[in-house]
């Protein structure tokens, strides 16, 4: 079976999700795209087939009868109404990080789906697909280190995209490291604390930049992460999680290393799509061969709600500095236990 996708948001990350949905998944085809822009929408249909209809309206997208499947990539704000639209539709929905706006309007979205009776949703935490993570994974769940006591992570930009707001290293950016560090361990993240350093002279006026956040997991493990959106020399996520028995790691973004004129050395990338491409590819083919099986698959509604939820306790440690609860809600049996 051909999964008929429909993109929303036709901008860095969803023209990025039409070409590798075109060049690099099995069993899915791009049929429909929707963008605020015309002129930005209609260019990304072009380029990917003569046969693909441009939607002014992103909701006539969702209701197009030759649709499937969607994946939402336009901002942050619409992705509330735009999920909620798929999964009343009844279809399979790949809704870019965060999965909204809030934790509330995150909430919203697990209730539709949980009225529905049937998980239609994955948020878009494509580290979860990425092969280095999944290898710690392994390694962790298959014991090599023992027991986990510590996480260290790094989330370094080139540069904070125009449109970051103060909010956004903990909503847009560590989000990722929230999700991923509680899908790594199998625990809940139940304190946050935020440190201030001096901010960069780079940062924007009001963005306070770089934080060092620190985590404690239900299960009693301390995760720092340093989030520094505007560290110049590009980018750099780095993880290593710390056993009884020995570390893990990921390995450097690189498949060669250079040595000329008396150094070596592996090159940096430039942002996410580069670094994150084989996340991206995997993260889309599951996602289509879960949909053409009639199943979801990934991070689910609940997950982003969580990492929605880390990421606005942040927001309120920041105040003070004092280490800030993170309520949730009760999981709904859907998400399991
Ligand atoms: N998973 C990841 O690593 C990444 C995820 N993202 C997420 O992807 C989403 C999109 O981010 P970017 O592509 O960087 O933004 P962008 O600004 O490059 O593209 C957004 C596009 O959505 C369009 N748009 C705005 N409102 C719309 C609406 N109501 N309906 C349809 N289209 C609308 C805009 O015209 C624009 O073309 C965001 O939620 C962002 O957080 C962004 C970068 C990386
Ligand atoms: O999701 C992403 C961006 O929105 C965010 O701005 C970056 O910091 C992340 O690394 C990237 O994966």
């Amino acid at each position: 079976m051909t999964v008929r996708v429909g993109v929303v948001g036709t901008g860095v990350m969803g023209a990025d999700h039409v070409r590798t949905l075109t060049g690099g998944v099995a069993g899915a085809r791009v049929v429909a795209v929707s963008d605020a822009d015309q002129g930005r929408g209609r260019a990304v249909a072009a380029e990917a087939g003569d046969e693909v209809v441009f939607h002014a309206d992103p909701v006539d997208l969702i209701g197009d009868a030759g649709v499937d499947a969607v994946v939402v990539a336009s901002p942050d704000h619409t992705h509330e109404a735009l999920a909620t639209a798929c999964v009343e539709a009844g279809k399979p929905v790949l809704c870019e990080k965060p999965l909204a706006a809030t934790a509330a309007d995150c909430l919203r979205i697990v209730a539709h789906e949980v009225a529905k009776g049937r998980r239609l949703v994955q948020a878009g935490y494509m580290r979860r697909f990425d092969p280095s993570y999944v290898d710690m994974k392994r390694a962790l769940d298959a014991g090599s280190i023992g027991d986990p006591v510590l996480v260290h992570c790094v989330h370094r930009n080139a540069r904070a995209l125009h449109f970051f707001t103060p909010e956004m290293p903990f909503t847009s950016a560590a989000v990722h490291e929230f999700d991923v560090v509680r899908w790594l361990l199998s625990s809940e993240i139940v304190r946050v604390t935020v440190h201030r350093t001096r901010s960069s002279s780079r940062a924007a006026a009001r963005l306070a930049d770089p934080r060092l956040l620190v985590l404690e997991t239900a299960a009693g493990v301390t995760v720092d992460v340093e989030v520094f959106v505007n560290a110049q020399y590009g980018y750099d996520v780095r993880c290593e999680l710390v056993g009884e028995l020995g570390t893990v790691s990921l390995a450097l973004p690189s498949t060669t290393v250079v040595r000329a004129g008396g150094a070596e050395g592996v090159a940096v990338h430039a942002d996410f799509r580069t670094r994150f491409a084989e996340a991206y590819r995997l993260q889309l083919q599951a996602w289509v061969d879960a949909a053409a099986r009639g199943e979801a698959c990934g991070p689910s509604a609940w997950d982003g709600y969580a990492a929605t939820a880390v990421a606005e306790a942040c927001l309120r440690a920041q105040e003070d500095g004092t280490p800030v609860e993170v309520e949730l809600a009760d999981k709904p049996a859907l998400y399991g236990t």
